[in-house]
């Protein structure tokens, strides 16, 4: 007979996979969070501030049964704050919340106000037992903790610290016998204490996050910059040698046709000599701007190999096609003269085509291209040859 609950194999709870769920419990989670994810977390939040309440709803109920507050005082402060609770939950399971608050789609503050409002009405209930009215404050307030900027966790212990005043005061005025002013200035001194404290740790906290979030951000732009210098030569911007060969590895052998072009800048040792090191770098960039915007940007890729040696890496693409194409990019190398230059600078180039065949090695039709291109210069340079 087969398990009603699939039973999590050893090797999985070793591995630290966690155990599958079952799929009638899955359904009931979908049903009750939603569909996982961020809103799955804001509802799930929302659901645990209702279950919250719930237990705050049997505190008042007790209250009632020890006949410390009057049952429909409770009766009324119950049905709005498990309505609002309940409401809140609903607004947020069905996805409204992103529609109607898209900057902050949790709705903390709004939760938060609510909550404040609910328990500072609960000392107006609850009598000779509203002390806990100061702890329940700061629970409200810790909810806020991990997600509360500075400016709001002040605004809200400043909230709640006037809220509970103004109760605090009109309680005494009409029931001065049940809450007599000195008893509420030691409460009022007490819930002073405990808020500014919970105010202080949530700013702290908040700008602490404040500063996690910003390191995580300068740590994705290194790590970017890292990647980048990686995988780029510096100069031209182009994919160096390293990605190169990574690309290269992605191709696998035998994904025929794959045409490879290695291209030499003719007499570059003559162009650093005559018009000086910073040109002859501008002119390795001229090329590759070129090169880049001749090739079919989506598949072609261009790299510089080394020195003045670039490499095209040309899928689907015959090695007479190759030809054409590195044909055209000399043709427009010599239309385009690196600007801004005296006298004018004409650059030239040889290149070396090796086609893959079949499960050949890339490395070795690099090395036919090479041998291609070596020919391209002893016959003369300004040409290209098929290896
Ligand atoms: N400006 C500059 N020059 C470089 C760079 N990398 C390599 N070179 C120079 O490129 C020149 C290459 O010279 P050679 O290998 O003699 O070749 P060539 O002068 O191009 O002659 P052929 O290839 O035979 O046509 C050397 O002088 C290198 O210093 C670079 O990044 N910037």
């Amino acid at each position: 007979m087969s398990e009603p609950f699939p039973v999590p194999s050893s090797s999985a709870v070793v591995a630290g996979v966690p155990p599958p769920v079952h799929p009638v419990l899955q359904a009931l989670m979908r049903l009750v969070l939603g569909p996982a994810g961020r809103q799955r977390v804001r509802v799930s939040q929302t659901l645990l501030s209702l279950g919250v309440f719930l237990l705050f709803a049997l505190i008042l109920q007790m209250a009632v049964l020890l006949g410390l507050a009057a049952a429909d005082r409770a009766f009324t402060l119950t049905a709005f704050s498990l309505s609002t609770a309940g409401g809140l939950y609903l607004l947020i399971r069905s996805g409204w919340n992103e529609v109607l608050h898209p900057p902050e789609p949790s709705l903390t503050l709004v939760q938060m106000v609510c909550a404040i409002t609910e328990v500072c009405w609960a000392y107006a209930v609850l009598g000779e037992a509203r002390g806990v009215v100061v702890v329940m404050l700061i629970v409200v307030l810790t909810f806020g903790m991990f997600v509360l900027r500075p400016g709001q966790a002040r605004a809200m212990a400043l909230l709640a610290g006037l809220e509970l005043a103004v109760v605090m005061v009109l309680c005494n005025r009409s029931e001065p016998q049940r809450y007599p002013a000195e008893v509420e200035i030691i409460h009022a001194g007490i819930a002073v204490l405990a808020l500014g404290a919970v105010a202080i740790l949530t700013i702290r906290f908040g700008r602490l996050r404040r500063r996690l979030s910003d390191q995580r951000e300068e740590l994705r732009q290194a790590l970017a910059r890292i990647h980048e210098m990686a995988t780029r030569d510096e100069l031209t911007g182009l994919p160096n040698r390293r990605t190169l060969r990574e690309r290269i590895g992605q191709f696998g052998a035998g994904q025929a046709p794959l045409s490879v072009a290695l291209i030499d800048i003719d007499h570059f040792k003559r162009i650093n000599d005559e018009h000086g090191h910073p040109i002859g770098d501008r002119a390795l960039c001229h090329f590759a701007r070129l090169a880049e915007d001749e090739l079919r940007g989506s598949t072609d890729i261009v790299g510089r190999w080394g020195g003045e040696e670039f490499l095209l890496l040309l899928p689907e693409t015959r090695p007479e096609q190759a030809h054409a194409c590195v044909d055209r990019l000399r043709r427009r190398l010599m239309r385009h003269p690196l600007p801004g230059v005296s006298p004018v600078l004409v650059m030239s180039f040889s290149a070396g085509i090796g086609e893959c065949r079949g499960a050949e090695d890339l490395d070795a039709v690099i090395e036919r291209a090479d041998q291609a291109m070596y020919r391209a210069k002893q016959a003369g340079r300004g040409r290209t040859e098929l290896g």
